[in-house]
């Protein structure tokens, strides 16, 4: 079974084979696809069915031709497909904290295998032209088709020496640092590595697993991120404090296992997934562990590593049969003059298994099992890609909870968090429809549009607003200033008639400064109250905390020192002994058989009271009150059989 592309919408705008003129093909475009001119159907002379999957027309021989264009189609006129509409780029803004950004999208090329190599007639499908991709699908000249896809990143990384060769030092600094950046920022991030079983994903994500991962040339993206972290924090420590916590999970025939569990190992635990109000989904007992360095970190990764579940396939000898992500927590509070500021991020990289075809991997049963729950999980993904991309058209369901990876990656799809994804590829002819496959599903998630935010207190995001309106206003005097002082030398010189030009001016930079002096005055002020309030919470903590000290103090005390015991059994044995007495001696006050049972209810109501409890641990007094008890309810029944012998009114002592 091919894992299917999300369902893409496609167009396919079939012209007559013979037609004396160029037809023009926009009218049957739909509006939301850029529209196809009549010119590119000049480009059928060379025999090309030409496909623009993000429906920009821009393989470079397209414009090169044009002056050539004949005036009729020739008869070999073929297709133009449009397979994906074209995404609007949405970019995130520096000064503000909420904002919409869009999937960044990257797709890297391997290089092709020995395996590959090997096949009779295996060549080279891939061409690449800066973020533009290019797929020639069939090497028979006459019926060949490209299809050009573009994306925020294309790596070539098919050849070592050629001048466009993408390392992976390349493809960290062009897609990982930015994100590593945005989280000392405060925001969320995740990358996610997508792809066809052996296509590059875990190579990109880890590099060469023989090496030590020591960020030489082979290291891949995570240890990478984790290194370069390091090193950031190095370079700010004098004004920022920061924690780190980091945890590694894989996701295996849909379950949850700790990667850095002590008890990992054959027998895996799975673990749930639960979701909190506020942080969203997240899994219920995952280790998590504080590093402190990078050693530490890449310790952790290197255990993690080889608790992955890997088998060899037909098309990799260590392939990945799980999803994996690990995560980082940043937690960086910076000391600010007269306050301080704190923020939190979580990045998460994820290698998720290889996308494939069950035909053509799996041999035995349980290997095909395996390969159905990875598709099921990736298939799940397509949809939630699918369904976010068309969000605007009023899709407004998104199947998050059909598996459990997409559940995990809710904020990373479509929530709070900058995400990118890393496509990986390989040029051999041999997978086309694997590799169009992947390519459709990179295009579609470019779509996805993630609202991202700093994740601070609403305290620490006033003050850091108030003071970037501040610097801007700062700015704009000093240019107000600049603007002045020109202007006073050209007055000198020459013109008096300018004069009216720089009262305006003038009066500008006044209404500034003095809109900068209410803005700082309003931010002082601000900034009194609330650290005022803060403060004021602080010691409303401070009190509550010493009152709950000392409840707990008394608490404790009542356990151990105060104790009613001593009551209880001094009053017991004093009723004891009057009961005795009582039984012995039926003489004194006259009662009937009505009065008899309401003081014994009486009596039986204190008694009640007086019950030890469950947990007393003086077995004294529960003895003590099992006899009374006894004696009580003989001395009730010795009463009321006196009463009924004799049948007349009976006197007793009564002395309680
Ligand atoms: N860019 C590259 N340059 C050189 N070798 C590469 C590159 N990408 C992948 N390889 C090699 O290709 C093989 C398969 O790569 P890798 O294991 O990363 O694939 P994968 O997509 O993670 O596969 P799976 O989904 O089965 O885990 C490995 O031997 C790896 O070293």
């Amino acid at each position: 079974m091919a894992l299917s592309a999300p369902s893409t919408p496609k167009d396919n705008l079939k012209t007559p084979r013979k037609i004396a003129k160029p037809v023009a093909t926009t009218s049957q475009t739909p509006k939301f696809y850029k529209c196809v001119t009549p010119k590119h159907n000049n480009v059928t002379k060379r025999n090309r069915e030409i496909k623009t999957e993000e429906g920009t027309p821009r393989h470079p021989r397209l414009d090169n031709n044009q002056e050539n264009i004949p005036p009729q189609t020739p008869t070999c006129y073929n297709n133009v497909t449009i397979e994906t509409p074209v995404a609007t780029k949405i970019r995130i803004s520096k000064d503000k904290c909420d904002e919409l950004t869009n999937l960044t999208v990257a797709v890297r090329v391997r290089p092709m295998n020995s395996r590959e190599l090997a096949y009779i007639g295996a060549t080279n499908i891939v061409k690449t032209n800066q973020n533009e991709l290019i797929i020639h699908s069939n090497s028979n000249l006459s019926m060949s088709t490209d299809h050009i896809f573009q994306y925020d990143h294309v790596f070539w990384s098919c050849d070592e020496s050629d001048k466009n060769y993408a390392s992976q030092e390349c493809v960290f600094s062009t897609i990982a640092e930015p994100l590593l950046a945005n989280a000392f920022r405060g925001y969320n991030a995740c990358l996610f590595a997508y792809g066809q079983t052996g296509s590059g994903k875990s190579f990109s994500m880890m590099g060469d697993m023989c090496s030590n991962m020591d960020c030489d040339k082979t290291a891949g993206i995570t240890p990478r991120f984790c290194k370069r972290l390091f090193e950031k924090l190095k370079e700010i420590q004098d004004t920022i404090t920061a924690s780190i916590e980091l945890s590694y999970f894989e996701i295996y025939n849909e379950k949850i296992h700790d990667l850095l569990a002590c008890n990992v190992g054959s027998n895996k635990t799975a673990l749930k997934v639960r979701e909190h109000p506020v942080w969203g989904p997240y899994v219920v007992d995952l280790s998590v562990h504080v590093v402190n360095s990078y050693e530490e970190m890449k310790e952790r990764l290197l255990i993690g590593n080889k608790n992955r579940v890997t088998a060899a396939t037909l098309m990799n000898e260590k392939s990945s049969r799980s999803h994996s992500i690990f995560s980082i927590e940043l937690n960086l509070s910076e000391r600010l003059d007269e306050s301080s500021s704190s923020r939190r991020s979580k990045v998460s990289l994820v290698d998720l298994a290889g996308s494939e075809r069950l035909g053509n991997l799996y041999n035995n049963e349980e290997k095909i099992r395996e390969g159905v729950s990875i598709n099921k999980s990736l298939l799940t993904l397509g949809k939630v890609i699918s369904a976010l991309s068309e969000y605007k058209k009023g899709n407004i369901f998104v199947p998050y909870r059909d598996s459990v990876l997409t559940w995990l990656l809710r904020e990373s799809l479509g929530g709070n968090s900058l995400t990118s994804m890393l496509a990986t590829i390989t040029p051999a002819n041999t997978h086309i429809d694997e590799t169009l496959a992947t390519l459709r599903y990179a295009c579609q998630a470019r779509s996805i549009v993630n609202r991202a935010r700093i994740n601070e207190n609403p305290h620490d995001r006033l003050i850091r607003e108030l003071r970037a309106e501040v610097e801007r206003l700062r700015a704009l005097r000093q240019d107000y200033e600049k603007h002045s002082n020109n202007s006073s030398i050209m007055c000198t010189s020459d013109s008096l008639d300018q004069s009216e030009e720089l009262d305006s001016l003038r009066q500008k930079l006044i209404d500034t400064e003095e809109k900068l002096t209410r803005a700082e005055e309003d931010w002082k002020y601000r900034l009194k109250e609330a650290k005022l309030r803060q403060q004021a919470e602080l010691s409303e903590a401070e009190k509550r905390r010493d009152e709950l000290e000392s409840h707990i103090r008394v608490m404790n005390q009542a356990n151990t020192d105060i104790s009613l015991s001593p009551y209880k059994s001094n009053f017991l044995q004093e009723l004891e002994g009057m009961l005795h007495d009582n039984l012995d001696e039926h003489v004194g006050k006259k009662m009937t058989k009505t009065d008899v049972t309401a003081s014994m209810n009486q009596i039986y109501e204190i008694m009640s009271n007086l019950r030890p409890s469950v947990d007393d641990v003086d077995e004294n007094v529960k003895l003590l009150f099992a006899r009374v008890n006894k004696l009580l309810q003989a001395f009730e029944t010795a009463l009321i059989n006196s009463l009924n012998k004799t049948g007349v009114q009976k006197t007793v002592t009564f002395k309680l």
